[in-house]
């Protein structure tokens, strides 16, 4: 992915957008990845639907892996109850770097916990650092190829429960046909499709998929 999107998007932000409004913050990076360039945010389409199951979940510790420039994280901070907080584990110094300006630009710093470092090294100490037992809803968007190690990585650890949502980015496109076939054929996860298409563009399908774990 171009390497330099990152500083440019920030730069957008802090120019154009409202310093303190969530809301606007996100449409204007929606605005400038429709327009200048695409991003892999995950959008405004996918990001209704990410939306929507997350108001129905209603989470208290929210997990997010691949935080990119924040864009996802704001999404889900502007609908956070009172108390609640997310976590969101990204490997690229310089994606953090930027993620943490526009997530602190937007007024979401204290909602938002961005931890550094890859998810198989910052997973097993999660729990006690970030004093949380369990996460009530999971959002997956990093690495396709690490979204099956990963949630097996959630279960043996006990950092999800009876109830929690796992939702996943593209599904169809880059697709993670690993992680698929495994929450779709296991009797603990209630899986739910949601076609869609891939972020910024109308002809290319993609989807995200939920999967309630219930073990
Ligand atoms: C805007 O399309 C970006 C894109 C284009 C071609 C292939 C893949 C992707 C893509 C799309 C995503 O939502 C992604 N989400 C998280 N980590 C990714 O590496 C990733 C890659
Ligand atoms: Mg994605």
């Amino acid at each position: 992915h171009d390497e330099e999107f990152p500083p440019r998007i920030l730069d957008h932000v802090m120019k154009n957008a409202i310093k303190g409004d969530v809301t606007n913050v996100i449409d204007v990076i929606d605005k400038y990845c429709w327009s200048v360039e695409i991003a892999m945010n995950v959008g405004d389409v996918k990001g209704a639907i990410l939306d929507k199951s997350f108001l129905e979940a209603s989470p208290k510790n929210v997990l997010e892996i691949g935080c990119y420039c924040g864009y996802s994280a704001l999404r889900m901070s502007r609908l956070l109850k009172e108390d609640a907080k997310i976590f969101t584990i990204e490997a690229s110094s310089q994606y953090a770097d930027v993620a943490q300006e526009i997530i602190s630009f937007a007024g979401m710093e204290k909602k938002v916990q961005i931890l550094r470092g890859l998810s198989d090294e910052v997973l097993p100490t999660i729990a006690e650092k970030c004093g949380v037992r369990t996460f009530d809803f999971v959002f997956i968007d990093h690495a396709k190829e690490l979204y099956k190690r990963d949630l097996i990585m959630l279960e043996n650890l006990g950092l999800i429960r009876q109830g929690t949502t796992i939702m996943a980015d593209n599904v169809i496109f880059p697709g993670c046909p690993d992680y698929l076939e495994y929450v779709r054929n296991s009797p603990k996860f209630e899986c739910t499709n949601y076609p869609s298409k891939l972020e910024y563009c109308e002809n290319r399908e993609d989807a995200m998929e939920k999967s309630i774990y219930l073990p």
